[in-house]
């Protein structure tokens, strides 16, 4: 495991973190974890299955009751110190992750300071877990809502942000007083192990979060039946997402999905069009367009599409498409074969129903691995890219002509997780907003996701929230505790 030079070595691990031990398989079978932009072998893991799943829940389950005792105090200079170490390590991090998923370093920077936000709001939320009172109906009772862990969790987790989406779920399920078995995306598990080898130098005792690696099956067989797990957190495809769910209802666990999203980005008449096009290009080809809360549709009304469609295009051209590590790099590679497949097969639809290929970034790329940033016009709602995900940089613009009509477009779909508009009038502002079906709406920009407010979709884009305020509710049960018979004198 020499093809990523880190400052830390140590930080890129191929064992799997069990109890507070390092380990293999107990097969001994290995997985190989490739570069998505060269092809090249980074290194392996172990290929875990149900075995060595129901050893992380066992650890995890031996873990609980001290971790749950411990002062929320304690529990948040945990966290607190991990947060240090990420971010102490963030370059090493961001080499690992760009070396795995293929993001430009610059963007994988960001995305370890995006995770690192959700280790430092939750250690501070530690201390806020507030219970409450209530009013009793007799004066001999009193009744008190306490909030307990949940106890131990399990999470499910992407490539395409493979720290963020880890510190999302293990901050608060940390902070609440739960451990953790989490099972990373095997296309992407060292940045996972890399966190958990700072997680374990941060002073978590063993079995608080356990880190079990493999294909996905075994490990998640364990994680939705075994009934130990209390909890299960997911972020990941609609489909999956929903096999999960079906595997958990024999235990019922409780649940935490973050699925899909088909995000519809609009922009009327009066929007300001500089801040438009910004918009898009950040919501649009972030992480090469591989992100559930990208702008997937983007409808422009008729007075200003010709403008939009040309300023987009001017922004697209000027993009580099490459390997992640070489400076200037703004677009990297998609994660395999499969993923480029997909994107040309929605690209090759469009224009076969009369899309048109409006603009491109320049530049030669390996075509089995990369997708060129491309701009489409004359985009129709029979389209693939506007029913699926496409996962892909392509920016497809739907005309249209009035605000009933742009509402129901952007809310013709089954999901319902992000979506985006550009407007400069106040009214309008309001009724759109009201009016948009999703979990997250951003007016006048490009971005929703932060750790200071609730993250996550309706509809087929998943069930609960994560960050913000209530993201540790997620890991908390409410206990009434009826006091009787009390004396008044
Ligand atoms: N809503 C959100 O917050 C959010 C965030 C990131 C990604 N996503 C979605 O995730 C998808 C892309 O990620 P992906 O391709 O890794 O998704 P995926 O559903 O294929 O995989 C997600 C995780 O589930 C695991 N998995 C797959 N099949 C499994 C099974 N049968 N049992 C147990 N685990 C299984 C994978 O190994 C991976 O760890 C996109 O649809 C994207 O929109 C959603
Ligand atoms: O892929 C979607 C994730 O939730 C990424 S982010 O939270 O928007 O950064």
């Amino acid at each position: 495991m020499s093809t990523v030079a880190l400052e830390d070595p140590s930080l890129l691990v191929g064992r799997a973190l069990i109890g507070g031990e390092w380990v293999g398989a107990a097969s001994g079978e290995e997985l190989a974890v490739r570069d998505p932009a060269t092809g090249v072998e980074i290194g392996s893991i172990p290929a875990c299955g149900e075995a060595e799943a129901n050893a992380a829940i066992a650890a995890a389950e031996a873990a609980f009751p001290a971790w749950k005792a411990r002062p929320a105090a304690e529990r948040a200079a945990l966290l607190e110190r991990w947060h240090d170490l990420v971010l102490e390590h963030r370059k090493d991090l961001a080499r690992i992750m760009t070396a795995e998923q293929g993001k430009p370093l610059a963007e994988a920077e960001g995305e370890v300071l995006y995770g690192a936000g959700f280790i430092k709001w939750f250690a501070e939320e530690a201390r806020r877990v507030y219970g409450g009172t209530v009013p009793a109906p007799t004066a001999d009772r009193r009744i008190l809502i306490l909030k307990e862990p949940v106890g131990v969790s399990a999470a499910i987790t992407p490539w395409n942000f493979p720290n963020a989406m880890i510190t999302r779920k293990c901050a608060p399920a940390l902070a609440a007083g739960c451990p953790i078995v989490v099972k990373p995306s095997e296309l992407t598990p060292f940045s996972a192990l890399a966190l958990g080898v700072l997680a374990e130098r941060a002073g978590f005792p063993p079995g608080v979060i356990n880190i079990v690696t493999g294909l996905p099956q075994g490990v998640g067989a364990a994680l939705t039946q075994n009934p130990v797990v209390r909890k299960l957190s997911f972020t990941g495809s609609t489909r999956v997402g929903a096999l999960l769910m079906r595997q958990c209802s024999d235990t019922l666990k409780r649940l935490s999905l973050e699925l899909g999203g088909n995000a519809p980005f609009i922009v009327f008449d009066d929007a300001d069009l500089d801040a438009a096009v910004a918009g898009a290009i950040a919501s649009k080809f972030r992480n090469a367009g591989q992100t559930c809360v990208c702008a997937n549709r983007i409808l422009v009304q008729d007075g200003i599409h010709d403008a939009f469609a040309d300023r987009l295009a001017k922004a697209v051209a000027a993009m580099r498409v490459g390997d992640g590590r070489q400076e200037g790099v703004t677009i990297g590679p998609l994660i395999n074969a499969a993923a480029v497949e997909k994107v040309h097969a929605h690209l090759d639809d469009a224009l076969s129903l009369g899309a048109t290929r409006f603009a491109a970034a320049q530049g030669e790329v390996d075509g089995s691995r990369f997708v060129v940033p491309t701009v489409l016009t004359g985009a129709s709602t029979r389209m693939r890219l506007a029913n699926e995900e496409t996962f892909g940089p392509v920016a497809p613009l739907f005309r249209f002509r009035h605000e009933d009509e742009a509402i129901e477009i952007a809310n013709g779909t089954p999901y319902g997780l992000a979506a985006y508009f550009y407007t400069e009038n106040l009214n309008r502002s309001w009724r759109v907003g009201e009016r948009l079906e999703f979990g997250m709406v951003g007016l006048n920009t490009g971005s929703v996701s932060m750790e200071v407010a609730p993250f996550g979709g309706i509809k087929q884009s998943g069930i609960g929230r994560e960050g913000g305020a209530t993201g540790i509710e997620e890991y908390l049960e409410l206990k009434s505790f009826h006091i009787g018979g009390l004396k008044s004198a």
